[in-house]
Order: C-alpha cells, then sequence, then structure tokens
C-alpha cells in the first residue's frame, strides 16, 4: 500500500515546506484542492520540480471540462489529476482521454457519491487508474462519523481504490486490511507538531 500526504495548505511556500519535511516517507504528494485554488497550477509545477521523483497528485475535483482540466495540470506537471465521481461520464472520459494524451492517470474522487460501490465499478470501466473512497472534511465533522463504511465499500467494489477520509495511526492498518491501494493522509501528517515524524509512523505502520 502506498502512502499520500494531502496538503491542504494555502501556499505554494507552505507546501514546498512540507514537502521538503515529508518526502522521504511518502509516495505520493497530493496537492489539495484548497491549495490549488489558491494558487493556481504553478503550485503543481514548484512542487514536481522539487520532487521529481515523486508522484504528483493535483486534486482538481474536476466537475466539467474534464478533457480540459486535466490537460491543463498533466501540462502543469500533475502525474495524477481528480475528477468527480458526481460528474458525467463525458467528462470523466474526457478527462481520461488527457491522461492518455500525456501518459499519466484520473483518480475519480467519490465523496458526496451515494452507491460508491456502484460508482467505483463504473468509472473503473470508464478508464480511471484507481477511485477515491473519500469522506471530505466537512463529512468527517459531522456527528457519529465513522471510516467504517467506506472501508467496506472499498472492501466490497473489487477495483482499486485509495482511502481519504481523516486516515491516522490509528486507522491505517483498518485502510490496509481493507484492500486499499494507496492511503491518504492530511490532517493526520500537516496538523501534527512534527510532520516528518508523523509520515514516518504512517509509513512504518504499512506493512
Ligand atoms: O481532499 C481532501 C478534502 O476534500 C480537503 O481538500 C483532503 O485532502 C482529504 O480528505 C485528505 O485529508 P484528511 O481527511 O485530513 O486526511
Amino acid at each position: 500500500m502506498k502512502l499520500q500526504v494531502a496538503m491542504d495548505v494555502l501556499t505554494t511556500d507552505a507546501a514546498l515546506a512540507l514537502a521538503a519535511q515529508v518526502a522521504p516517507h511518502v509516495d505520493i504528494i497530493e496537492l489539495g484542492t484548497p491549495l490549488i485554488k489558491a494558487e493556481g497550477l504553478r503550485a503543481v509545477t514548484a512542487i514536481k520540480a522539487a520532487h521529481p521523483d515523486k508522484i504528483v497528485f493535483a486534486d482538481l475535483k474536476t466537475m466539467d471540462a474534464g478533457e480540459l482540466e486535466a490537460d491543463i495540470a498533466f501540462a502543469a506537471g500533475a502525474d495524477l489529476v481528480t475528477v468527480l465521481g458526481t460528474a458525467g461520464d463525458s467528462t470523466i472520459i474526457g478527462a481520461v482521454a488527457a491522461a492518455t494524451k500525456h501518459g499519466k492517470g484520473i483518480v475519480v474522487d467519490l465523496i458526496g457519491v451515494a452507491d460508491k460501490v456502484t460508482r467505483a465499478r463504473e468509472v473503473t470501466a470508464l478508464g480511471a487508474q484507481f477511485v477515491e473512497m473519500h469522506a471530505g472534511l466537512d463529512e468527517q465533522a459531522e456527528p457519529g462519523f465513522s471510516l467504517a463504511k467506506l472501508l467496506n465499500q472499498g472492501e466490497t467494489a473489487k477495483v482499486p481504490f485509495s482511502l481519504a477520509g481523516g486516515v491516522s495511526l490509528a486507522t491505517i492498518a483498518s485502510v490496509q486490511r481493507a484492500g486499499a491501494s494507496v492511503a491518504v493522509a492530511g490532517g493526520a501528517i500537516y496538523g501534527a507538531d512534527d510532520p516528518a515524524a508523523a509520515a514516518a509512523a504512517l509509513r512504518a505502520a504499512i506493512i
């Protein structure tokens, strides 16, 4: 299982500093949606230039103009780009076409999708490299949130998936047991007093 750091910081400088701390311990460096909205795709270019050996993940959460938005992100240096699972099939197909042109990949984020299992199988057939079983920050803050349902959906779908939703040292083993290809950790890393140590501990918990 790969480890992905989700950088939900708001400046390119903060992202470069965080990436420098945690890069030795992660496989994928994600530029979070707020970062890309705040700084633009130049942040993707800066991170890729600083870490050419890492998979750079641009969390665009594209909902329309799939081919256009994915194309400009790949041109900026992204290796993986997200499209929302709530988007139409044509948007996903267009993004996959851009990925094929660049030799890169599309990840379909299932945030907000009610039937994640069915949609995961549909978008995998459309060419998604993997799907993200995802509970966003707002969903995590809702009373009674639990990772259990998301883990079960990932296990049931039987397609390649990452899992994101407040993953921490307490839950990463269950993410691996569920069969995830990638564990995504944002707040557990960037919110830690020592992000490097937090990333190293998460890496060590992957067996
Ligand atoms: O995609 C994300 C969210 O929508 C805010 O951008 C997060 O990067 C993702 O949820 C991972 O972060 P944590 O949930 O803090 O681990």
